[in-house]
């Protein structure tokens, strides 16, 4: 798929930067209208957040990125089906539990085991939370009533201010951890509200019936492969990026040993990457800014494989919480026939930070006393286990989401989706729908290849 390494300039229509999800989408929308396009991706492989290894004992894949699926991801689910993914609905038969150190609590699923001291003041909570998300308009959180106070404080002191119960701020706070990978000290509460709205609400987002977790893809990378391969174009691999220059006629992309021409650019990269580029000229002091003020969330995922799914005989489902932060979640991945058992293990924001810098041997020891807490002994004694930690991924540098600090979204919001000159923005930080998500990233693909396209068409 590679042009010759030489300095040669090779002439597209479009040149699409990255090859997650984002990226192939745009390139499907181009390709669709009749252009000639180039994708250059820096890994050997496409997908970006979206990765699946094939496991020997299951005979199936397992993601160590985005996997699940809510009922109205229209877009995924399309190519899901196109693409032949494997698609399970969450099975969740039996008791869910929650750990709180050692200690464990079961109930039925969505009754919030352990969580007692947090209900009384939870709908309370929701209330106000929902009164906020009432506001905000997904196409310009920064109109909001209240907006310069929302964009100057984080989740965290809102959640201070209006929550009095430490159990129940201890709830909800949790949810950018799960969800976004970010801590609620670390994220605008405008910010937050606008992440929360674009996926519907913060309930719907955990939901395993219709909802975020309603259904998850065995192979979730086979969606960028297949979309890869009607690329009408080149993908590239092992290009990184280096340097785009843009002028009043067309942009070139400098990869280290390549050279790429095009009638513009769509940069489908989250924020912390697109600062490692160089720009000539260089881009405007807002985009600069907005890149700077947009970290990456932290995300550690693990996939561990057993003879059976012991659990289930217990009269567990296999989803599973936690109370102290010591991990994110558990979810069965089987579907009710599985002989095998395998679940997937997320450490979210504040509890994938212990992990981070841990040795193998910690982390992995860290891992198994969560599950083994959660689904008893035999946890510790898995098949197979695969870990992914993507804060220490060279091109990702964390997940799932890019989260704007505060005062960032009130400052230089109304100019995002603006392109700069010839290059335009695609990822899922950008996406009005679902955002932090692989329908985000569709998404936003889709709308960067519009905007292309209505260019295109005027010219
Ligand atoms: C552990 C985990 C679990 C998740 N779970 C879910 C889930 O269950 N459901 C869901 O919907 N979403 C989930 N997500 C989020 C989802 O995977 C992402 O939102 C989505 O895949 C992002 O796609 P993207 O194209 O915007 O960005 P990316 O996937 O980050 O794509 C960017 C691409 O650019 C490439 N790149 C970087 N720098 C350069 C450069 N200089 N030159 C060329 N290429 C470059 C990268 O290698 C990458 O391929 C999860 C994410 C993680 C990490």
């Amino acid at each position: 798929m590679n042009p010759s390494k030489t300095s040669e300039q090779t002439t597209f229509d479009t040149i699409i930067v990255g090859a997650g999800l984002s990226g192939l989408y745009a390139a499907r929308v181009l390709s669709k209208a009749g252009q000639r396009v180039a994708v250059l991706e820096a890994r050997d492989r496409v997908g970006g957040l979206t990765y699946s290894q094939y496991s020997q004992y299951l005979g199936e894949y397992i993601d160590l990125g985005g996997a699940w699926l809510a009922d109205n991801h229209t877009r995924m689910h399309e190519l899901v089906q196109e693409f032949n993914v494997p698609l399970i609905r969450q099975f969740k038969t039996g008791q869910e539990v929650t750990v709180d150190g050692e200690t464990r609590h079961t109930g039925d699923v969505g009754s919030f085991p352990g969580r007692q001291a947090a209900l009384p003041e939870l709908q309370t909570a929701m209330a106000k939370l929902e009164d906020a998300l009432a506001g905000i308009d997904i196409n310009a959180p920064w109109t909001h009533a209240k907006a310069d106070e929302f964009d100057a404080m984080t989740f965290a002191a809102w959640i201070e201010k209006n929550i009095e119960t430490p159990a129940t701020r201890e709830f909800i706070a949790t949810s950018t951890n799960a969800f976004f990978g970010v801590m609620p000290e670390e994220v605008s509460f405008l910010e937050t509200l606008h992440l929360f709205k674009t996926c519907g609400d913060i309930i719907f987002m955990g939901d395993t019936h219709t909802g975020g977790q309603a259904a998850h893809m065995m192979g979730s990378q086979l969606v960028s492969e297949g979309l890869a391969a009607t690329v009408n174009g080149v993908v590239s691999l092992n290009s990184p990026v280096r340097r785009i220059i843009q002028n009043d006629q067309s942009v070139i992309v400098e990869c280290d040993e390549t050279t790429w021409q095009g009638k513009q650019v769509i940069c489908a990269l989250p924020p912390v990457m697109i600062n490692r580029l160089e720009f000539e000229p260089m881009l405007p002091a807002y985009r600069r800014a907005f890149h700077q003020r947009c970290p990456i969330g932290r995300y550690t995922k693990a996939i561990l494989t057993y003879e059976t799914p012991f659990w289930r005989e217990q009269g567990l489902s296999g989803l599973a919480g936690s109370l102290d932060n010591g991990m994110t979640g558990i979810f069965d991945l089987g579907d009710t026939e599985s002989k095998h058992g395998v679940i997937s293990i997320l450490f979210g924001g504040e509890p994938s930070i212990r992990l981070d810098d841990a040795s193998k041997a910690e982390r992995d020891q860290i891992i198994l006393d969560q599950v083994a807490y959660a689904l008893g002994d035999l946890g510790r004694h898995p098949v197979e286990m695969v870990v992914q930690q993507w804060v220490n991924e060279h091109w990702s540098q964390g997940g799932a989401c890019s989260y704007m600090t505060t005062g960032t979204l009130t400052t230089i919001g109304d100019r995002l989706w603006q392109p700069c000159g010839r290059i335009y923005w695609a990822g899922t930080h950008l996406s009005r729908v679902w955002r932090g998500y692989m329908e985000g990233a569709c998404a936003a693909g889709e709308a960067a290849a519009n905007a292309v396209l209505a260019a295109w068409a005027c010219s």
